[in-house]
């Protein structure tokens, strides 16, 4: 085989994956879009998103600043050296995280450590099977944390939140599904696609969870039943509302795909897969002695640009607060739920290990009247040690809900800017202290980069480039307030709103 050949080709495919959405996410996503009113948080948000999906395939940059956990699945024919293919992967995994195509995403589990390429113990994820074809088939998906947060598996019978008793038939796998959407809320920066997995155990459960991430999302499941269950949910998750990042909005859901495995009389599992609307996946077949690309997959059909989107974006911005900080507490008490802000100025980048730190110990820089952005973006350093954004969406917040609160008090931050909202602690603190949540758009690491006029700084750097805490000058970074100074969470309303839908669905469908 030849392996440089090869190299180049999982290169090509690893920089694919991560900067250009599959046609079949595209047309979801188009779909989705043209089903919300304009003007609407959703439809904004929406607009946000096919604007960054374009930035991302123009500029060739990751789709999203959290380029995930790297799983290639692998066919291969008999005979074929697949130790080879391993380290033909990552090499050109090293390669493209040095290229900023990647984040330097592997973390040592216990000391923290990044290993900086995207290396490390089990990572990247390679699958093999053996196939009788003659090609090497080679499929990849980067499915970012916090939507892998958002997976969650039921043991059948069992108890739901506003559903009842689901028990060890459809009918109760119907359940598990619809319930599963509503746990997420926006938080996997919906609207999402889901696989299911019935049957098996823990592990092969979610296995099974998995694989049906890579079947195109528009194909029709050969299975009587299943085809049922995936229609149903597409039919109705929507009605739970809890829409583009958990803003409210028609579409909440944009695939379902469900697969079956026996299981052992006692056991009764099913697996769900919670992958956010920056769902990349790729494959390409590839000659087992060439080692050059033949074919792409999952790229039948029209590939929608979303080119034109940007051009209607202008006349559907709502009115804009500008803030600029140092922020005062009397500006912030002004603030309310629904408003949009764009910053001017400095913002902090902190997120996990920043908030633990700042728990236990000063910060490196003022953050009195300051704003916080919940970010790990992907940075890349020049030649003269400058260094430069190259993806910068925000990350899910509620990690920090321990933190949070005590930490705006103790150094008097006025602003966090993050996804998915957080919890009542730091609605209490907002409250006592005067300050504020901004919601930004889960993924649009593009669009947020492209606000970012200078990185000014770095602390911290002993945690690795996407824990640390980068000072970034930012001019027009917009966002939603979605918990105010007031007691005023959205979150917390949708999660309300959706669970009482969720009831609707309380009755059997199938028998
Ligand atoms: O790690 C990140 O940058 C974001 C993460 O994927 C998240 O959704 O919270
Ligand atoms: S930030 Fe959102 S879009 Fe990006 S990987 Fe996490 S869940 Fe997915």
């Amino acid at each position: 085989m030849n392996i440089e050949a090869l190299e180049n080709s999982l290169y090509e495919l690893i920089v694919e994956t991560s900067t250009n959405l599959p046609k079949d996410v595209r047309r979801a996503i188009r779909k989705a879009k043209a089903q919300e009113n304009a003007g609407t948080r959703a439809a904004i948000s929406l607009a946000t998103i096919t604007q960054n999906i374009q930035m991302a395939d123009e500029k060739v940059s990751p789709i999203c600043q959290d380029t995930g956990l790297p799983t290639f699945k692998i066919k291969t024919p008999v005979g074929v050296n697949q130790l080879e293919i391993s380290a033909a992967i990552k090499r050109a995994m090293v390669r493209a995280t040095n290229d900023g195509k990647m984040r330097p995403n592997s973390v040592d589990s216990i000391t923290g450590e990044n290993s900086g390429d995207n290396l490390g113990e089990g990572l990247p994820v390679i699958k093999y099977e053996q196939w009788e074809k003659d090609d090497i088939d080679i499929r990849l998906i980067l499915k970012g944390g916090g939507c892998e947060n958002k997976n969650i598996q039921y043991s059948l019978p069992c108890e739901l939140d506003g559903l009842g008793r689901a028990g060890r038939d459809l009918d109760g796998i119907r359940k598990c599904i619809m319930h599963s959407v509503y746990q997420a809320q926006g938080q996997g920066c919906s609207a999402g696609f889901i696989g299911v997995g019935i049957g098996g155990d823990r592990s092969s459960g979610y296995d099974l969870a998995k694989a049906q991430l890579f079947r195109s999302s528009e194909d029709v499941n050969p299975n009587e039943d299943l085809r049922k269950l995936e229609e149903y949910v597409m039919d109705h998750a929507n009605e739970l509302g809890i829409g583009t990042m958990g803003f409210g909005g028609e579409t909440t859901l944009l695939g379902c795909k469900v697969g079956v495995m026996h299981r052992i009389p006692a056991s009764f599992f099913v697996s769900v897969a919670y992958n956010c609307w920056a769902f990349r996946r790729l494959g390409i077949t590839v000659g087992a002695d060439s080692g050059e690309i033949k074919e792409w997959l999952y790229q039948e059909g029209e590939k929608i640009s979303f080119d034109e989107d940007q051009a209607e974006t202008p006349d559907e911005k709502p009115e804009v607060i500008r803030l600029t900080a140092p922020i005062s507490e009397e500006q912030i008490r002004t603030l309310k739920v629904g408003d949009v802000v764009q910053i001017d100025g400095m913002m902090y980048t902190g997120r996990d290990a920043i908030h633990k730190y700042l728990s236990d110990n000063d910060s490196p820089v003022d953050l009195n009247g300051q704003v916080i952005y919940h970010c790990g973006p992907v940075m890349l350093k020049d030649e003269e040690g400058n260094w430069h954004v190259k993806a910068a969406g925000p990350t899910t917040s509620i990690r920090e809900e321990p933190y949070q609160g005590d930490i705006m008090k103790r150094f008097g931050i006025r602003a966090v800017i993050g996804k998915g909202g957080m919890g009542p602690k730091t609605l209490k603190a907002l409250e006592e202290h005067g300050g504020v949540y901004l919601n930004a758009i889960g993924g649009a690491a593009q669009y947020y980069a492209d606000c970012i006029q200078g990185v000014e700084g770095v602390d911290l750097m002993q945690f690795g480039v996407p824990e640390a805490m980068w000072h970034l000058r930012v001019k027009g970074f917009t966002a939603v307030v979605t918990m105010d100074s007031h007691g005023n969470s959205l979150h917390k309303d949708v999660d309300q709103s959706s669970l009482e839908k969720l009831s609707r669905f309380k009755e059997k469908v199938f028998s």
